[in-house]
């Protein structure tokens, strides 16, 4: 096994492959786990490796079990620092696994601080006086707010942190982020109770290279994927593997995102051959295995898209909500996992949750990254656990521009 530079612990896996696309923008060859069992991974050739677990909306003990788990895992594998990556909107319910998770790595790793950085400009996350930012609008009052899963209802990034963290939770603002490395670290190293989560406000990529030059010696830092553009690597990606640019192509979306839902419209209005789940229909797998049948028969190489979701109507907030939701994502990786064996090797899975059903179904346990698509999302080569050779695209509900459904597949080829 070589040494790791980076360990890193997603709290989802659109996430991970999120982090995984900047680090290797950034220049390190990295890979995605989808699991740390007791059997080793080969990270030949892989300077960060980035852990994807589904805990972002698991019990609090779960999640604190599992990212301890990866953490010890990563230790094994000889990392020297870690990145605990959470969402650029810092999604967690109200009974949040952020805090607690970082707590856990804090305390494990005897680190005396974590940096707190969601921001991630280029796709419109910034965090100023303290306030998490969506393009022009507050958290709060951005679609974050409808969530499914995750509503988001608070802005502040200290008074979120605060209600699920038991460490002080400290603040540096925007003005000593742009004064620069040595006016950062003096303002870092001034916040001396010990251990630390400290929100650092940022609006750019400057200010995250600045961030990231500040802590360069801390052994845990944390955010969203943003920061690690700031983290500069040795190297370059490597590029796909043959078998996986050609063959059948699939979308399935089990995203509600007002993103992805603009997407869908997109795809749609392009004529794109698409059905949506109806959840509440006997036998709707069945159906849906027909319709696809005839697709594939009438035109092979068209892609096809299969979701879950036009309008927020669709949702409802009913008590078989949950159940709902589970049952959606479990369909929807079942026609992943068929499609797969029918020779289909490229697929867009568009939702976190989703994505983590899927990469489990395919019983997927390393995804190695291509190319970046668009800001946070990137595609990825696989084998399932049947050997079939697959490249994924994990998109993040409100992630990619609107065409993300039709012109995604022009970056594989
Ligand atoms: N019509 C529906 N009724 C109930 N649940 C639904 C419906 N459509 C989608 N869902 C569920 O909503 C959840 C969407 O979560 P997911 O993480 O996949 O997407 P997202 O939240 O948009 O993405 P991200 O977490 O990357 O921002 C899934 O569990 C999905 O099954
Ligand atoms: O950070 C983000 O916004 C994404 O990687 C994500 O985690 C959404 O699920």
């Amino acid at each position: 096994m070589t040494t790791l530079h980076w360990g890193c612990v997603a709290d989802d896996f659109t996430g991970a492959t999120d982090l995984a696309g900047n680090l290797a923008t950034a220049g390190w060859r990295t890979a995605v786990l989808t699991g740390v069992s007791a059997e080793d991974h080969a990270l030949t050739g892989i300077d960060a490796a980035v852990i994807a677990l589904k805990t972002r909306t698991a019990p609090r003990a779960e999640a604190i079990g599992e990212s301890l788990h990866a953490l010890r895992w990563l230790q094994r594998a000889g990392a020297q620092r870690y990145y605990f990556k959470y969402c650029s909107t810092f999604d967690s319910t109200s009974e949040g696994n952020i805090g607690p998770v970082l707590d856990a790595l804090i305390d494990d790793l005897s680190a005396p601080r974590a940096v707190v950085v969601p921001s991630f400009p280029d796709t419109g996350r910034t965090v100023y006086q303290g306030h998490l930012f969506v393009g022009d609008q507050l958290l709060s009052a951005s679609p974050m707010r409808h969530h499914p899963l995750t509503p988001m209802t608070e802005s502040d990034v200290r008074a979120l942190l605060a209600a699920q963290s038991r460490l002080p939770v400290s603040w540096v603002s925007h003005e000593a982020v742009r004064g620069g490395v040595e006016v950062l670290s003096s303002a870092l190293a001034g916040i001396t109770t010990s251990p630390r989560a400290i929100v650092v406000d940022a609006i750019s990529n400057d200010d995250l290279g600045v961030i990231a030059r500040a802590v360069r010696d801390d052994v845990l830092v944390s955010g969203g994927s943003g920061l690690a553009l700031g983290l500069p690597g040795p190297g370059t990606a490597t590029s796909p593997p043959p078998g996986v640019t050609s063959g059948r192509r699939l979308i399935v979306c089990g995203s509600a995102s007002q993103r992805s839902r603009e997407q869908i419209r997109h795809a749609l209005d392009t004529g794109m051959p698409a059905w949506k789940v109806d959840i509440r229909q006997d036998d709707e797998a069945g159906r849906l295995r027909r319709w696809l049948g005839q697709r594939r028969a009438d035109d092979p190489d068209a892609p096809v898209l299969v979701y879950a979701t036009d309008s927020l109507d669709d949702l409802g907030d009913d008590d078989a909500h949950a159940a709902r939701a589970a049952a959606i994502e479990r369909l929807l990786a079942n026609v992943v996992v068929s499609e797969v064996a029918a020779g289909t090797r490229s697929v867009i899975v568009a939702g976190g949750e989703t994505s983590g059903s899927v990469v489990q179904a395919l019983g997927i346990r390393q995804l190695r990254i291509v190319t970046q698509i668009a800001p946070g999302v990137s595609w990825a080569v696989a084998e399932t656990a049947s050997g079939e050779p697959v490249a994924l695209a994990l998109k993040s509900g409100n992630f990619g521009g609107t065409d993300f459904f039709t012109s995604a597949w022009e970056a594989l080829s």
